[in-house]
């Protein structure tokens, strides 16, 4: 079988061109958009993140502040960060990038994420209110994966609602930002969904519940994780990691958490990693920040759920 490429740059291209036109209306409306994004220390992934918004954001002219806190900054520190853009009028959604330094706990700085700005639903009332099917901000990464499974089921002329009824979906990692969020969405779907983490890689290992999955998510951080002997043949893998691999020529090249060289043969159709769910996540960002804007102005904001 030679697997189906699904291209997340194509993705991202039509979804920023909706996004183009979401801006330029809120201009016309006269409703205010900023972004605001807080890192604490220095993390590759963050880096790579927090440029791609930078620079979309620019391209978008919506107006984007970045505050970068030295990686021994205190907790009181952090907050205080949080709260100048929790009030400040012209920030209308907040991304705190993670990972945060071990000695920060992050549930305590999400707590203090303004709910009506918090755009990745990190803080409990917009986790909770997702897992309860009713979310007010659909995190970016998991929304990313699943809107690139119903793109792709378009264009192969499957039907969404018969495609995630009858598929076993198994998400690898269960972070509160990327792995219980994309359950979330898959029971939104309605699909049977099964979580994986560490302790099955570490005692039974993971294949006997990953070769189980007719769509596999893979958020665990952890490259080359996924091997062909873990997937079914026919399966549809979404790679969500992004790791930094410095290759022999010393030059750092990003890898996802899947081995694409001997996965992709056995499977349906695959992300590649780059190029498949990271170029989607920040225009997704820009997206939900484009209606915590509207909510804030008092005005409707189209759900973002996209269950079929
Ligand atoms: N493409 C994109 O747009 C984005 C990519 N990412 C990337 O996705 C990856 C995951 O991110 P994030 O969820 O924040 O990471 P976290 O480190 O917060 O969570 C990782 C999860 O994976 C699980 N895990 C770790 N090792 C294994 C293993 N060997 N087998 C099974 N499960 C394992 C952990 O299990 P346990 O709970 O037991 O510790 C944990 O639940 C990272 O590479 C990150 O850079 C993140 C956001 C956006
Ligand atoms: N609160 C929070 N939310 C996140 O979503 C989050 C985070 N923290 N911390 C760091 C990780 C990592 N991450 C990336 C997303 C896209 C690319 C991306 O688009 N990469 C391009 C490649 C870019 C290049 O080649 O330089 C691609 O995959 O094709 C990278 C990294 C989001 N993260």
């Amino acid at each position: 079988m030679t697997a189906q490429l699904i291209d997340g740059r194509a993705c991202a291209r039509a979804l920023r061109e909706e996004l183009a036109v979401d801006v330029a209306a809120l201009r016309r409306d006269g409703v205010g958009i900023g972004l605001a994004t807080l890192a604490v220390g220095q993390e590759y992934g963050a880096g790579a993140y927090e440029r791609r918004l930078r620079r979309l954001a620019g391209e978008l002219d919506v107006p984007y502040r970045h505050r970068a806190l030295d990686g021994a900054t205190t907790l009181p520190e952090v907050l205080a960060e949080v709260a100048l853009l929790n009030a400040d009028p012209a920030v209308s959604g907040i991304l705190v990038l993670r990972p945060l330094p071990a000695h920060l706990d992050e549930s305590v700085v999400f707590r203090a994420i303004d709910p009506t700005k918090d755009i990745e639903s990190v803080h409990p009332e917009n986790a909770g209110l997702l897992a309860l099917g009713v979310p007010r901000f659909v995190p970016s990464t998991a929304a990313s994966v699943f809107h690139l499974l119903d793109t792709w089921l378009d264009s192969v002329g499957e039907d969404r609602t018969d495609f995630y009824h009858r598929a076993n979906i198994v998400v690898v990692g269960r972070s509160n930002n990327v792995g219980k969020p994309a359950i979330s969405l898959g029971y939104a779907r309605q699909a049977t969904v099964q979580s994986v983490d560490e302790w099955a890689d570490r005692t039974t290992g993971i294949g006997r519940h990953t070769r189980w999955a007719d769509v596999l998510v893979v958020a665990a951080g952890k490259a080359g994780l996924i091997r062909a002997e873990h997937v079914s043949e026919g399966a549809v893998v979404i790679d969500v990691g992004i790791n930094a691999r410095t290759g022999p020529d010393g030059v750092v090249h990003m890898v996802g958490d899947v081995d694409f060289a001997s996965v992709a043969p056995r499977v349906r159709a695959i992300t590649p990693v780059p190029g498949g769910v990271g170029p989607v996540t920040d225009v997704w960002l820009l997206r939900t920040t484009v209606t915590a804007a509207r909510l804030a102005a008092g005005q409707p904001a189209p759900s973002l759920l996209e269950v079929p």
